[in-house]
C-alpha cells in the first residue's frame, strides 16, 4: 500500500469544545490520531506532529519549517502523498507558502475543519479522509500544494476563506476547484498551468499589508516607509486605486526603494493600470507600483516575501511578479 504521511500542526480539526466554558479549545491530545486506524485501509499513514497551533498563530517561521519537514521526508523515504491538517484561519497561507517553495511534484493537501472533534457534524475526520484520498491519486501529482474541504479540491493559489463558520468555506472566486470527490472517485477537471517556486532557506524580511479605505491619511505609510519594511502589499479599490491622500505616501516608499505591490480589495477582478487621476491605478503604476495579477492581498504578500527571501537573491520585485 502507498505510504501518505500525515503532518498535524493543530487548529479546529485538532481541537475540542469545553461544554463548561462553551469554548473551543486545544487539548493535551489529537483527537485526530485516534481515528488514523479508520483510514488505514486507504493508504499507509505515517503521523507527524509538528505542531499544535491555533492557525492564527501560524507565521512563516512555522511554515518554512513544515517545507523542511516535507523535504527531509522526501529524501528519507518514498512517498505517495502529505496531508497538513491545518487550522482554516491561514490555511490558504501555509499552503500558497509551501506551493511557492516547494519543488516537488508530489501531491501537499491541505485541510482542516470548521467543527471541532466533539461537536455536532464534525467535519474534521471526513475531510481528513478526502484529503488522504487525494494525496493518494495519482492525478494529483504535479498539480502543486491543493486545498481539500467539504469534497471540494482547490489550488493554493485561488483558494480562499469565505465564511467565518460555513463548512463549505474554502472558495476559489472567479475560478472555482478545480477537482471534486465522490464516494467513488476523485475528479479533477482543471489543471494549473504553472507552477513556479522560490529558494528559500529562511525568512528575514518583512513585508506589510495594508487594506485602502475611503479618507485614509499618508501616516501608516510613512510609519512603513520609517520602520526598516522590505516591501508592502496595498489592497486597493476597485481595478487598482487609491485616494490621493496617500500618494506622498507612496512616493515616499518609491524613493526608498521599498517595492509596493498593489491589489484589489474586490474579490473578483483583476487590478489593473486603468485610471488616470490623482491616485490611479495609471498613475500609480507610472510610479513604479507593481500588479500582483488577480492575486489576493495575503497571498501577493507572501509571494513578495518569499521572491524577496529567495536565497539566490536573482528576482527583482518587478520579475516577481511577472506573471
Ligand atoms: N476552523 C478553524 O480551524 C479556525 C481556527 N481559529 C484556526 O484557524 O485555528
Amino acid at each position: 500500500m502507498k505510504k501518505v504521511i500525515v503532518i498535524h500542526t493543530g487548529g479546529t480539526i485538532s481541537m475540542h469544545v469545553n461544554f463548561e466554558s462553551g469554548a473551543v479549545v486545544p487539548g493535551d491530545s489529537n483527537p485526530l490520531t485516534s481515528e488514523i486506524d479508520k483510514l488505514m485501509e486507504y493508504a499507509d499513514i505515517h503521523e507527524i506532529e509538528a505542531f499544535n497551533y491555533p492557525s492564527p498563530h501560524m507565521t512563516p517561521t512555522e511554515m518554512l519549517t513544515l517545507k523542511n519537514i516535507i523535504e527531509q521526508q522526501l529524501a528519507e523515504k518514498e512517498v505517495a502523498g502529505f496531508v497538513i491538517t491545518h487550522g482554516t484561519d491561514t490555511l490558504e497561507e501555509t499552503a500558497y507558502f509551501l506551493d511557492l517553495t516547494i519543488k516537488s511534484n508530489v501531491p501537499i493537501i491541505l485541510t482542516g475543519a470548521m467543527r471541532s472533534s466533539n461537536e455536532i457534524g464534525a467535519d474534521g475526520v471526513y475531510n481528513l479522509l478526502s484529503a488522504v484520498r487525494v494525496a493518494n491519486s495519482q492525478h494529483a501529482i504535479g498539480k502543486g500544494v491543493l486545498v481539500v474541504m467539504n469534497d471540494e479540491i482547490h489550488t493554493a493559489q485561488n483558494v480562499t476563506k469565505t465564511s467565518t463558520s460555513n463548512v463549505s468555506t474554502f472558495q476559489s472566486p472567479q475560478y472555482g476547484p478545480i477537482g471534486l470527490i465522490t464516494k467513488t472517485a476523485i475528479h479533477f477537471h482543471h489543471s494549473p498551468i504553472r507552477h513556479e517556486t522560490y529558494d528559500v532557506k529562511d525568512i528575514k524580511k518583512r513585508v506589510a499589508l495594508l487594506k485602502v479605505y475611503a479618507g485614509m491619511d499618508v501616516d501608516l505609510l510613512m510609519h512603513v516607509a520609517n520602520n526598516k519594511y522590505d516591501g508592502v502589499v496595498l489592497e486597493g479599490l476597485g481595478q487598482g486605486n487609491v485616494p490621493p491622500a496617500i500618494v506622498p505616501g507612496i512616493q515616499q516608499l518609491m524613493n526608498q526603494h521599498i517595492p509596493i505591490v498593489l491589489v484589489s480589495r474586490c474579490y473578483n477582478g483583476i487590478a489593473q493600470p486603468v485610471y488616470g487621476y490623482e491616485g490611479g491605478g495609471k498613475m500609480l503604476e507610472d510610479m513604479g507600483v507593481l500588479f500582483a495579477h488577480g492575486l489576493s492581498g495575503q497571498k501577493a504578500r507572501l509571494k513578495l516575501l518569499i521572491g524577496l527571501s529567495d536565497s539566490r537573491m536573482t528576482h527583482t520585485p518587478s520579475a516577481i511578479f511577472e506573471h
